[in-house]
């Protein structure tokens, strides 16, 4: 029997923002912001394998919509690190691809994640906790919290992270949009509505790290909150009939996705969630529905072929 060709998978989880809160810009344009991320089971899959050449093949629903040279944050990972690390050399990726592209749940930073992990048990590369965290905010300010997963505070630009106290699981529907909304215009956009408000230090509120300790779904959808949300909308104005929808057909709480477009609901359980899937599903207000729950854990290699 021939001997399978080696070669590292790792998971990676989709994130929503439970509350973004967006504060002053810093020295180089980004805003500071105060986050609690959580990682739902919507999930990319980013396998490698040594190679004589670069290579990347999406597969999925979203094939079409992800580049596949430098520009994809997961090629651009495994380049840097065959760059930097002797041990290691080129590989032909593959993402299996289920987190909507553009749509405010951080897949390019996810997969850039997963890529890490594989490179470096792919070649041994035996990389430490700090050069994890060192690369991953420098690739996007996402990619630290998909290595980590679960729920957790984000400061910074959301890449300085501290654990949330939680409890419960929380049941999500999530509409998405085929067409994507940038995330530079987004946060623009955001300057823009905002050119005469102040701007104050941005902080989590008090209240939603309360309904996370509490576990109960009904606290959580009224601590929900983002501030990109206004911004989202003003630029894709149907995303308000999607909200409106989602809330009239049951759902606890509506909240755009970070810088959308996609619209997640929190419902009260399972059987809620899928309830409410089939009701948006036929009003017509996203183009695509799925559920998914949370909190669900960081990138995780899922299987490993060594070398014989
Ligand atoms: C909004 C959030 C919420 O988690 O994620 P998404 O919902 O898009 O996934 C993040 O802040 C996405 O951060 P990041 O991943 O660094 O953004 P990129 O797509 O690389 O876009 C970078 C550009 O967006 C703007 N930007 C980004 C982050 C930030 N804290 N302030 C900013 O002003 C800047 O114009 C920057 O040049
Ligand atoms: N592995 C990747 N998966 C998805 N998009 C990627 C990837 N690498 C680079 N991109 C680019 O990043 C852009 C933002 O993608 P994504 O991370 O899915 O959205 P968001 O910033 O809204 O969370 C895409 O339009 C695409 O051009």
């Amino acid at each position: 029997m021939a001997a399978k060709q080696p070669g590292v998978t790792v998971r990676v989880p989709a994130k929503v923002n439970l509350c973004l809160n967006v504060g002053p810009t810093d020295g180089d344009g980004y805003h500071q912001l105060a986050t609690v991320f959580h990682a739902v089971d919507l999930t990319d899959d980013v396998t490698v394998r040594p190679s004589r050449h670069w290579e990347c093949t999406i597969t999925g629903p979203y094939a079409d919509k992800v580049p596949t040279g430098h520009a994809n944050l997961a090629m651009r990972v495994a380049q840097r690190l065959a760059d930097e690390c002797y041990e290691a050399g080129p590989v032909s990726m593959t993402i299996d691809k289920s987190i909507p592209v553009a749509g405010g749940m951080a897949g390019g930073s996810a997969d850039a994640a997963a890529a890490m992990i594989a490179v470096d048990q792919l070649f041994n590369l035996q990389l430490t906790k700090l050069d994890f965290t060192d690369l991953a905010a420098e690739i996007g300010s996402d990619v630290p919290f998909a290595l980590t997963g679960g729920t957790a505070f984000g400061s910074g630009r959301g890449d300085q992270l501290a654990p949330v106290l939680t409890t419960g699981r929380y049941e999500w529907v999530f509409a998405l949009h085929h067409e994507g909304l940038s995330t530079p215009k987004v946060y623009a956009e955001f300057d823009r509505l905002n050119a005469h408000r102040k701007i104050g230090f941005p902080q989590v509120p008090g209240e939603l790290l309360a309904a996370l300790r509490s576990g109960d779904p009904r606290e959580l959808a009224g601590a929900l909150s983002n501030d990109l949300q206004e911004a989202a909308v003003s630029l894709m104005p149907r995303l308000q009939d999607t909200i409106d929808t989602g809330l009239a057909e049951g759902a606890l709480g509506a909240i755009v996705s970070g810088s959308g477009p996609t619209v997640a609901f929190l419902t009260a359980d399972r059987s809620a969630a899928l309830d409410l899937m089939v009701a948006l599903t036929a009003s017509g207000v996203a183009d695509d529905v799925v559920s998914a729950s949370g909190p669900h854990p960081g990138a995780r290699v899922i299987s490993t072929i060594r070398p014989v």
